[in-house]
């Protein structure tokens, strides 16, 4: 699989949600799902999970990633609208 020429980390991506909620971002789809909250930000994972999973299966390695990405993605916001800092995460990795 082809590397895109700016490649973001799971550590940059989670400090740029966390400055965009910090900041209360206009037009940001992560602030905007903030503020629906624990619930609404739940399903989004649930689905991203069910979707990578298809993908997985049926739809070949790149389609997967795609969806992967949108699953660690939700799990980051999710991680924030819990409190949740990186380093709470990985000390149980
Ligand atoms: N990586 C992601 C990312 N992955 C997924 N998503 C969200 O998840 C949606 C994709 O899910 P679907 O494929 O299910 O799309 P959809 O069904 O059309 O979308 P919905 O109507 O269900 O939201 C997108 O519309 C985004 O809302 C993401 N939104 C943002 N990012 C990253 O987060 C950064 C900050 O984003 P903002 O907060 O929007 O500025 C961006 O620079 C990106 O790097």
């Amino acid at each position: 699989m082809e590397e895109s020429p700016s490649v973001k980390t799971f550590e940059e991506l989670f400090a740029e949600l966390q400055a965009k909620a910090a900041a209360g971002t206009p037009g940001s789809g992560t602030v905007a799902a903030l503020e629906k909250g624990v619930h609404f930000i739940g399903k989004k994972v649930v689905e991203e999970a069910a979707e990578s999973w298809m993908a997985a299966e049926h739809e070949g390695p790149e389609r997967a990633a795609e969806e992967i990405s949108q699953l660690l993605y939700q799990a980051q916001v999710l991680m924030l609208a819990t409190g949740l800092e990186l380093k709470d995460v990985y000390r149980h990795l």
